[in-house]
């Protein structure tokens, strides 16, 4: 393992009866990195994460953050890392100003400081006013920001964030972006599976590419893409592209 990573994955390893759904990933995600992280869908991205930050344990393999074992260390991993997950369910019957606190004491903050960092948090995302809403109630835009506020509020060194930007508005995206930046020029790392190939091109200094399993291509956006745009060396990479006018029941005319 690289021991100035910021998370440092080997030979990873995840089935699901007899679909293989991660097929031995290796990965170096430096620290400091903007790192994306792109795939078709169903390509192994969220599993992937999701074996990185301690939600679903790995057949085979070794994940390490900041030089921590995941899965040897758990707690002292997890306070190591913010993620934002696709899909997984959040306590929606508390208020956003009562979520973000709870997710701030849970990661050991006392009261008063995750009060604080939860004001801050709702300010920046803009979502002062919903503050005292329940979570149930809000948008799915808003509703990936609150997600994104719990994931920053223990202030982690490394940020895993599974498709951020989904459903939230240009607005929202852009401050998103900025925070995001900003963070990760105070030295932390940004990890985020995207599949905006141009979102991905413009924000991140790494991009890895996975296709059904395993990584294709990793390294520096401007490596990955040698001289292309990102979305024609995906397609170049992953394959897939139909040139077909579909069925004829689907024209008009
Ligand atoms: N809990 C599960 N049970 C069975 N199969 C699963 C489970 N989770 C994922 N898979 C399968 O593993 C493969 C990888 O899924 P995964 O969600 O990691 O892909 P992804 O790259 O995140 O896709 P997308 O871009 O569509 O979100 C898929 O074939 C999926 O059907």
């Amino acid at each position: 393992m690289v021991q100035s990573a910021a998370l440092s994955i080997r030979g990873l390893v995840k089935h699901f009866g007899a679909k293989v759904a991660v097929s031995g990933i290796d990965l170096d995600v430096p620290a400091g990195s903007f790192y994306g992280l792109v795939g078709p869908n169903g390509a192994g991205k969220t599993t992937t994460l999701s074996m990185a930050t301690g939600l679903l344990r790995p057949d085979a393999g070794g994940i390490s953050i900041h030089g921590v074992d995941v899965w040897q260390n758990l707690v002292e991993a997890k306070k190591l890392v913010g993620v934002l997950s696709d899909g997984v369910a959040l306590f929606d019957r508390l208020t956003g100003q009562q979520l973000v606190t709870y997710a701030g004491m849970l990661c050991g903050l006392d009261r008063s400081s995750a009060v604080e960092r939860t004001t801050d948090l709702l300010t920046m995302l803009d979502l002062t006013d919903a503050g005292s809403s329940l979570v149930v109630d809000y948008s799915a835009g808003m509703t990936k920001k609150i997600a994104l506020a719990c994931a920053l509020v223990h202030a982690p060194r490394v940020l895993v964030l599974d498709e951020p930007f989904e459903s939230v508005d240009p607005v929202s995206a852009a401050n998103i972006r900025d925070i995001l930046a900003e963070y990760a020029r105070g030295g932390g790392t940004v990890i985020v599976s995207s599949h905006s190939m141009d979102l991905v091109q413009r924000m991140c200094d790494h991009v890895a590419i996975v296709s059904q399993g395993q990584i294709v291509a990793a390294g520096t956006v401007d490596d990955v893409r040698a001289g292309s745009t990102l979305e024609d060396r995906f397609v170049e990479l992953v394959g897939g592209r139909r040139h077909t006018e579909g069925p004829s029941w689907l024209q008009s005319s």
